[in-house]
């Protein structure tokens, strides 16, 4: 169900060791202000990325967002990430929170990260405090500023673009190729997204607590708070909104002297390209930086450490058509349809063995399972410090999901029981039995994934698997729920399938031979 990139993990991976193979021991160049041609390179082949400096920007939102940060930090609603990558299981060295418009999630490193509404009109009380509620108001109020700014920006790019275009355009050339000048065919190329950013996710990082950072591998740029990236999951030429804002004074530097201590930096190189020098900017506190249009897509990002604890807060507009609380109730809402409850004696039924339909209620099944409750109960119980949103619409989706349950049993029963023909057994076996297997793979994975974060006990006693659960505080402690043993009576069926898929495979074979 783990969505997969254009490229795969180990084909990245390969590459990626190919680059630095070439580069050997030395450092590939890079700009900062202090180079001459630092601005040139910025305006050919960086164009695409705009700063605006704090100065520009309105000192009631600084002092607002700003504030916000703070109280996020204080109401401990900053979480490091654990995730799975390369194979190894990792905590962030960065804490996070995701902010945006109410249900909607986002998922990045097959963490899906669930949205702290930024406001809610109907319910104010969803919210621990009337502090917080403020806060993710505030986030909603950078939000439209940077929109705004967005668009502004994107209206000047188009210009120089057209511009440019129309400088470089040659009449003869044109004629002679019966080429349209490139502004005409770019009329219908420039796609770039002005939907509102949906979501942000905050970041934290304070780099006194984290002293084991990995240093920039390509051009020597420092230690790295967030490494090489592209931001995954976005609309297509989409736009990503950064307000940086780093705060305290502090003696302590970890990056040498190289550049001015105290300053973080985004670091911006072009994907795979070993010939264009990287670009370094220092990130004043209150800057912003915007990646226009298709630049998250053409280049890849990193962000070096400086030497204060700093905040970033990175409007997107997320991928949403199955990421929101909204669409799942849906799915969940229409496999339910095909369950009738008597409404005397409260037994369940189904209304159609449909093969297709019972193959799309196990589909759902498993995307409401792992893709929601499983995704939600990993990261502990981290969203209840702020807000009661997703503890309320997780409850929903469990007993919708526990229903399902129920409507797996009936199919069971069905091809047991029922005055059904061979050809309608197997048809339904063919279009269920992958989902089961599915899903018993998957409840083996989860599981797996939760214990090696626990506690160890006498058989588990090195490694990694101590030192992360170490790490994390007790309330955000991974969870493997829903979990049940097979005395629980209230489950119609057990947690572990694998004797009911082994079962229903040797029937299909009996059946079809
Ligand atoms: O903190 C920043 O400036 C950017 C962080 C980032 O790249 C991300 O959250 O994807
Ligand atoms: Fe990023």
């Amino acid at each position: 169900m783990m969505k997969r990139g254009v490229l795969c993990e180990e084909e990245k991976e390969a590459k990626k060791q190919k680059l630095l193979d070439q580069i050997g021991d030395g450092h590939l160049p890079y700009l900062s202000p202090k180079d001459d041609t630092f601005y040139d390179l910025w305006r050919t082949c960086y164009s695409k990325l705009t700063l605006l400096q704090a100065k520009h920007i309105n000192a009631d939102l600084h002092h607002t967002v700003q504030n916000a940060f703070l109280s996020l930090l204080d109401n401990g609603c900053l979480f490091q990430d654990l995730v799975r990558l390369k194979g190894k299981d990792i905590l962030t060295p960065v804490s996070r929170i995701l902010i945006g418009r109410p249900g909607y999630t986002y998922k990045y490193l097959n963490t899906r990260l669930f949205a702290v509404p930024w406001i809610n009109d109907e319910l104010n009380t969803q919210y621990c405090t009337r502090n917080l509620l403020d806060t993710y108001k505030a986030f909603s109020d950078l939000n439209k500023f940077l929109y705004s700014q967005t668009v502004n920006e994107l209206q000047k790019l188009r210009k120089a673009h057209k511009n440019d275009c129309f400088q470089h355009f040659d009449y003869k050339e044109q004629v002679k190729s019966d080429k349209r000048p490139c502004t005409l065919n770019n009329e219908n190329k420039e796609l770039h997204s002005l939907e509102p950013f949906n979501v942000t996710l905050i970041n934290y990082m304070d780099p006194r607590d984290m002293p084991c950072l990995k240093e920039e591998p390509y051009f020597g740029m420092g230690k790295m708070a967030v490494s090489w990236h592209h931001d995954e999951n976005l609309v297509e030429q989409s736009t990503v909104a950064v307000y940086n804002f780093s705060y305290q004074e502090s003696a302590h530097d970890i990056n040498g002297d190289d550049k001015d201590p105290a300053t973080w930096n985004v670091g911006l190189k072009i994907a795979w390209d070993i010939e264009t020098p990287g670009l370094c900017i220092p990130l004043n506190t209150g800057d912003c930086y915007l990646m226009l249009d298709d630049l998250n897509k053409t280049h890849q990002h990193c962000v070096i450490a400086g030497c204060q604890p700093r905040f970033s807060s990175t409007h997107r507009v997320a991928e949403s058509s199955r990421d929101t609380f909204q669409y799942i109730k849906s799915q969940c809402n229409s496999a339910l349809q095909n369950l009738h409850m008597d409404p005397d004696t409260g037994a369940a039924a189904l209304k159609s063995l449909e093969p297709r339909v019972l193959g799309q209620t196990e589909e759902i099944h498993n995307e409401v399972e792992f893709e929601w409750l499983r995704q939600f109960w990993f990261q502990g119980k981290r969203y209840n410090k702020c807000t009661t949103f997703w503890k309320e619409a997780m409850t929903e989706l469990e007993n919708h999901w526990k229903q399902m349950e129920t409507m797996t049993s009936l199919v069971l029963k069905a091809i047991e029981n029922e005055n059904l023909t061979v050809d309608e057994k197997c048809n339904i076996l063919k279009n269920i039995l992958p989902c089961l297997v599915e899903r018993q793979n998957l409840r083996q994975e989860w599981r797996e994934s939760v214990m090696k974060t626990q506690k160890p006990d006498e058989r588990m006693i090195s490694g990694c698997r101590s030192k992360l659960a170490k790490k994390l505080p007790p309330d955000q402690a991974p969870c493997c729920y829903p979990y049940w043993n097979d005395d629980n009576k209230s489950m119609p069926l057990s947690f572990d399938l694998h004797s009911i898929t082994f079962a229903l495979q040797n029937r299909l074979e009996t059946l079809e031979a």
